[in-house]
């Protein structure tokens, strides 16, 4: 049975992932009282802080990463559709959601409460700090390393064995062929600054 904590867009499509999966869904909480109902689940507000096998289906990092510091909860190991792939030697840490059609590809190393979505591509040797956000359709190509709480927006392109800092939001369709530092907001092909990202302020 498992709790989800979070009730909208991207809960829906975790609550797909438990159900394609022929797991039991415990309870559906959110703290927004204007969510009733998700799927024809009853949503129910957060009461207490200690929860047993719960998925934060929040899609914002920095809001997935508040609650799990709040919460005394034990997370799932990792949620994963049966519909992606997995290679050899592949670690995904706790909390981790792997949607429909993603491939992660040999010896990649995925961290705690990332967001592998759909039809993504995680190549072999990547490595994903925690918090980290690869959204539906982008490539992660050999070999990169994407640091802690970063997203990689829908459609991007990593070269091979770049490095991508903290907390970085790189934009839909980007192509990225230089290392991005901590807290950039980067977009375009080929990527470019765009600003600093102060959404872990
Ligand atoms: C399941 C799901 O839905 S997961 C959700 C996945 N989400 C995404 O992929 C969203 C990714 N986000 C983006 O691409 C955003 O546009 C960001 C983060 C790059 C920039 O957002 P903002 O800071 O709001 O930028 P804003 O919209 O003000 O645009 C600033 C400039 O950058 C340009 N720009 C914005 N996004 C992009 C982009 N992806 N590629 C190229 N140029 C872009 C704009 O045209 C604008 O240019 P201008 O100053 O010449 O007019």
């Amino acid at each position: 049975m498992i709790t989800v904590y979070g009730a909208s867009g991207h809960a829906k499509v975790v609550i797909d992932i438990i159900k394609s999966n022929q797991k039991k869904i415990a309870q559906i909480l959110d703290d927004n009282e204007a969510i009733t109902k998700v799927l024809g689940f009853l949503v129910e507000k957060p009461v207490a802080k200690t929860y047993r096998d719960v998925v934060i289906a929040i899609g914002d990092n920095k809001i997935r990463k508040a609650i799990v510091k709040q919460l005394d909860a034990t997370y799932v190991k990792a949620l994963i559709h049966n519909t992606s792939v997995i290679g050899s030697d592949v670690t995904v840490g706790n909390g981790t959601v792997i949607m429909a059609n993603a491939i992660v590809n040999a010896c990649a190393k995925i961290g705690a409460h990332c967001i592998i979505n759909s039809g993504s591509i995680v190549e072999h040797d990547v490595v994903l700090r925690d918090f980290v956000h690869v959204s539906p359709g982008s490539i992660v190509t050999g070999g990169v390393t994407v640091g802690e709480g970063s997203q990689i927006g829908a459609g991007a392109i990593i070269l091979p064995n770049l490095s991508i800092g903290k907390n970085v939001m790189i934009g839909a369709g980007a192509v990225v062929l230089k290392n991005v530092a901590d807290n950039d907001v980067v977009a375009g092909n080929p990527a470019r600054i765009l600003k600093k990202n102060t959404n872990n302020e």
